[in-house]
């Protein structure tokens, strides 16, 4: 094999492969943080929109010359989710993405590696009376959230068995409104600039995140006090957001990403895609009111990127125990 081959970008595989399973074992004896109520995933809806890749040499005759006498349909693909969906043990969308990846991996032994991204497809219970009161309903469940976990890996074969070659876990699509405590000023001014500076301004942002564990055993849920559920993360997101005086979603994300990384030390690091959705100002003040009115943004849209890692956490630390000492 050439070196050219080797690096070839070459797969094929099926997307939009919706799986669902009931009743699944609840993850339990999450680690309490003090930013979240959220402790346990009951897990009696496990669904997921799965996107699998096959890669391997292989696979070259199939493109090359036609020939599909290797080539496993991705048809059987999707079958093969759907029916092992039902022999997973575990309790994690991470958990079974590994299985799943092996499970390939095991059948084919052509097969050089596997990529597989899961999105789940979220249900909220629903309240139903209870006495004086309301109670979660057991059996009846709402798909509603915007927000859906998401989960990457892709497994290798090597001389001396599978290996995890990438992994992340993440949630996307967490849009958040503050109105009031938000600030933007102080940015360049010159002969391009025609944004106002505001001392206070109602953010509202589009997040997606990915994390990564140091180790990615952690990721499977198998020592749930090592697993950070994707719950967690947003409620620390809700928390900072509403605690901090913020001067830019820059700024923000910075401070979000610090939190997660100093809860979760198992985290390696923790990556934001954000978008600004801040919503236009139609009438500044009403009369005897705190509120004004406002209407969509329009296009374009600024976005931020950026990766904080426990590298950051460790130089934060440092730099604030200067401030401290030098006090
Ligand atoms: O939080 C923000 N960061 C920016 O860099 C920026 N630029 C801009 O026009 N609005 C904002 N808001």
């Amino acid at each position: 094999m050439t070196a050219q081959n080797e690096n070839r970008t070459m797969y094929y595989g099926k997307g939009d492969v919706f799986v669902y399973r009931t009743f699944v074992q609840p993850l339990t004896g999450l680690r309490k943080i003090p930013e979240s109520s959220f402790t346990e995933r009951d897990n009696t809806i496990f669904g997921f929109n799965c996107q699998i890749s096959l890669k391997g040499e292989a696979f070259l005759s199939s493109f090359t010359e036609g020939d599909n006498s290797l080539v496993v349909a991705t048809d059987s693909m999707k079958n093969i989710i759907h029916r092992q969906a039902a022999n997973y043990q575990g309790n994690t969308a991470e958990g079974f993405l590994k299985f799943i990846c092996e499970v390939f991996l095991d059948k084919y032994s052509h097969i050089d590696a596997v990529e597989l991204t899961a999105t789940e497809v979220p249900f909220d219970h629903v309240l139903v009376p209870k006495g004086e009161g309301h109670e979660n309903s057991d059996v009846v469940y709402r798909c509603s959230r915007n927000e859906r976990a998401t989960t990457t890996i892709e497994v290798k074969r090597t001389p001396t068995g599978s290996k995890i070659v990438k992994h992340s876990s993440g949630i996307v699509d967490v849009h958040l409104i503050k109105v009031k405590g938000s600030s933007f000023y102080g940015f360049i001014q010159d002969e391009y600039t025609t944004l106002p500076e505001a001392q206070d301004r109602p953010l509202f942002i589009y997040l997606d995140f990915d994390w990564e564990y140091s180790r990615w055993e952690d990721g499977t849920g198998a020592d749930p006090e090592k697993y950070v559920a994707a719950e967690q993360i947003c409620d620390i997101a809700n928390t900072v957001f509403h605690e901090l005086n913020n001067r830019s979603i820059q700024q923000l994300i910075y401070h979000i990403g610090i939190r997660i990384l100093e809860r979760f030390p198992q985290l390696a690091n923790v990556q934001f895609k954000t978008n600004n959705r801040t919503w236009e100002t139609v009438v500044e003040t009403i009369p005897n009111s705190e509120g004004s009115v406002y209407q969509e943004p329009r296009p374009p849209y600024g976005f931020q990127g950026f990766v904080v890692t426990q590298e950051d956490v460790k130089q934060k630390k440092a730099a604030d125990s200067t401030v401290g000492a030098s006090r």
